[in-house]
């Protein structure tokens, strides 16, 4: 298995921010994307999700057949993606009954996963209830509650603590020990081995509007 991307040019909307990117990452190992605010990596990593469309070159998991990078992938963005209102439970077990895959095998059940995250017996309370640094670890639940070779993960530690964010990094490191593959944007090193960067440079911008840049259509 690996993640390839061959001459991609890296846009949002209308407007281009780098042409020609590429890079490829193995099984067990890490890309961490860099830059700084603004500079586009949330953009290729939703690129790479299949959340936004790739208006030029290519991106690709290698060796998986019969599944694509989007059904191998799973995309934990800024936004931890649970409903303030319901449970805990409820929020975790949604996620799992919509990302199950026979292909990829039973994840950890849910207790076993937040306890994993430091956080067993929370299960019962409105998402909304926990602390930043908690919700976004619940978030983080579902990484190990459905299994996914690929983790798309953009900065996933913004808002822990350092020893939260050690034991997220353990976490990382048994998925890449196990062959998956980790693509991350962060602003903090994540304290990983086997790990490739890509410096995303406000010098190299390309900065072109593909199209009338007033037009609505298309915003992603
Ligand atoms: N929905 C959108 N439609 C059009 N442009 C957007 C949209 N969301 C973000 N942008 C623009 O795309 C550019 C790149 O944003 P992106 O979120 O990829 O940056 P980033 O490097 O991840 O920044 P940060 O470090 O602040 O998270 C920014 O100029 C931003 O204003």
């Amino acid at each position: 298995m690996r993640l390839v991307a061959e001459d991609l040019t890296v846009a949002r909307a209308d407007r281009i921010f780098f042409r020609g990117v590429a890079f490829g990452v193995e099984e067990g190992e890490a890309l961490l994307v860099t830059g700084p605010n603004g500079v586009g990596k949330s953009t290729l990593l939703r690129m790479i999700a299949g959340l936004l469309p790739v208006p030029d070159g290519r991106i690709a998991l290698e060796g998986m057949d019969d599944r694509s990078l989007v059904e191998a992938s799973h995309y934990l963005g800024h936004r931890n993606a649970m409903k303030q209102d319901m449970s805990v439970r409820e929020n975790l077990t949604f996620w799992r009954q919509f990302m199950h895959d026979d292909r990829f095998g039973d994840g950890a059940p849910l207790f076993e996963a937040t306890e994993s995250l430091g956080l067993g017996g929370l299960e019962h309370l409105p998402f909304g209830y926990l602390s930043a640094g908690q919700q976004r670890r619940m978030a983080m639940a579902r990484l190990l509650m459905v299994h996914r070779p690929v983790w798309i993960l953009d900065e996933p530690t913004a808002a822990l603590d350092a020893a939260s964010s050690e034991m997220f990094a353990g976490l990382v490191g048994n998925h890449m020990a196990a062959g998956g593959i980790v693509v991350a944007a962060t602003h903090q090193p994540l304290g990983l081995d086997a790990v490739h960067s890509l410096a995303l440079d406000p010098k190299d911008r390309a900065v072109e509007f593909a199209a009338d840049p007033f037009a609505q259509d298309g915003i992603a």
